[in-house]
């Protein structure tokens, strides 16, 4: 039998509540045997929970029978008071019963996949969704585990069963079909484009980490202040000394809800000194990388695309050819440059409940599109068949889909050898 798993699914103790839950085969005959009754399913009752007739706590029990629950399992929910004690008397209680043993990382979100509650892009979702700190995270979280990316995937699987299936019968009916017909052909083009174009979608792993901003220009300019000022913190040193940053400094700051990694760079400048000689290549190596530069230099020597900012506009007017004045001593344009950033950084990012790919999700549907690719140029039939057959894998591992290959092997081991 399925070993019965039990976990603190909530925050570290001591909190107000602390959520329990059991799930699988012996969850009810752990409540039986901790409340002594079952509560009606998915009714959050009051039950005293003892062992060996010792009073542990008075919690409110849930319970949902499977497979109507979050792992589809029998799953239990005991909602205690969160102190250590309590939580560790109860969970002490629960690995002393018969085929109950306490859960692994993930183990529930686990069951809930293999009983197909969720695919496994909803799973990566509810991660995500787990540790996001930014509005805009928490966004492309909830499309992943809603499963947007999951029906996307549904529809070209079943578009892609369709040309197999043509594909097929072309092979069946036409014995000297050599090439592949133009449709064919343009049928595969036509998949292989739509895929590619989600291919060029915003990526999770910038929504994670931030969008990253590179602020560069010459030294003492106010590279550093504004950095401070922008996040809020005394994160890099700053002086009346030009060459004060040698090295980069990275700041991650969420602004309007947006995660950036603010990066203050040394002084562009040539340097005798070796030091900042290594920090201005590793500067100018930020400056390439970067999302997006904040450029506090002279305007015609800005590289492409940075915003190009007047500081220290306390003390002097801009030049001509800025795009924002700013002045980290009286904050004056900073709300803009924040809105300017946070405009910019849409561009790069999902929008409200479009899905951010991770890379292994890119990475399967690059090779999707790639056996399209191959099955568009093929000259037989029999390998655009094939080609087929491993775009429909490459999609396959997108949502961790089980149980395919069998659906698989009967539509292609229709075909005979050497067709
Ligand atoms: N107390 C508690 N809160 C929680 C969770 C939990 O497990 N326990 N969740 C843990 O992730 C999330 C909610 N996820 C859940 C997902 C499905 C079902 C469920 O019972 N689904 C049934 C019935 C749906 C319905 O009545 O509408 C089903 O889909 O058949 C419950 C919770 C967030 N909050
Ligand atoms: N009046 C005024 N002074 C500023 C402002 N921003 C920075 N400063 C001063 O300008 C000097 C240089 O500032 P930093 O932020 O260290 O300049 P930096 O560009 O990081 O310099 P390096 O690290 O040497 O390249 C410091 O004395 C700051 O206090 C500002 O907006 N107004
Ligand atoms: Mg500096």
């Amino acid at each position: 039998m399925t070993d019965t798993i039990f976990a603190l699914s909530s925050g570290a103790p001591p909190a107000a509540i602390a959520v329990v839950r059991i799930s699988g085969p012996r969850a009810d005959a752990a409540l039986i045997a901790l409340a002594g009754r079952l509560p009606e399913p998915r009714r959050a009752t009051l039950a005293a929970l003892r062992r060996d007739g010792e009073l542990l706590d008075r919690a409110l029990v849930l319970r949902f029978p499977g497979p109507g629950s979050a792992t589809g399992e029998d799953l239990i929910e005991l909602h205690l008071h969160g102190g250590r004690a309590v939580v560790a008397a109860v969970q002490a209680a629960l690995g002393a019963l018969p085929g109950l043993r306490a859960a692994q990382p993930g183990e529930f979100t686990r069951r809930a996949f293999e009983n197909g509650r969720i695919d496994l892009a909803e799973s990566e979702g509810l991660a995500d969704l787990l540790q996001a700190e930014t509005e805009s995270q928490r966004r492309a979280a909830m499309a992943l585990a809603g499963g947007a990316l999951s029906r996307q995937v549904e529809t070209w699987r079943i578009a892609l069963l369709a040309l197999a299936a043509r594909v097929e019968a072309s092979l069946d009916f036409s014995d000297e079909a050599d090439v592949a017909p133009d449709d064919f052909r343009a049928a595969f083009a036509g998949m292989a484009d739509r895929i590619e174009a989600w291919l060029g979608r915003p990526s999770a792993e910038r929504l994670r980490d931030g969008v990253r901003v590179a602020v560069a220009g010459p030294p003492n300019i106010g590279k550093s202040s504004l950095i401070n000022a922008l996040s809020k913190r005394d994160v890099a040193i700053t002086s009346a000394i030009a060459g004060t940053t040698r090295d980069l400094i990275e700041a991650p700051v969420a602004i309007g809800g947006t995660p950036f990694v603010l990066i203050d760079t040394a002084g562009l400048r040539t340097s005798e000194d070796e030091i900042e000689a290594i920090g201005v290549a590793r500067a100018r190596d930020a400056v390439a990388r970067a999302d997006i530069v904040l450029w506090l230099g002279a305007p015609a020597e800005s590289p492409a695309d940075a915003i190009r900012i007047h500081a220290k506009c306390d003390l002097s007017q801009p030049p001509p050819g800025v795009d924002l004045a700013i002045s980290s001593l009286t904050g004056e344009g900073l709300d803009r440059l924040a809105d300017l950033l946070v405009e910019r950084a849409a561009t790069l990012l999902p929008v409200e409940g479009e899905v951010a790919l991770h890379a292994r999700h890119r990475a399967a549907l690059a090779d999707a599109a790639a056996w399209l690719r191959e099955g568009e140029v093929a000259a037989d039939p029999l390998i655009s068949a094939e080609s087929l057959r491993q775009a429909l894998r490459a999609l396959d591992r997108v949502t961790g889909r089980a149980g395919v290959e069998d659906m698989l092997d009967a539509l292609f081991g229709r075909f005979c050898i050497g067709k």
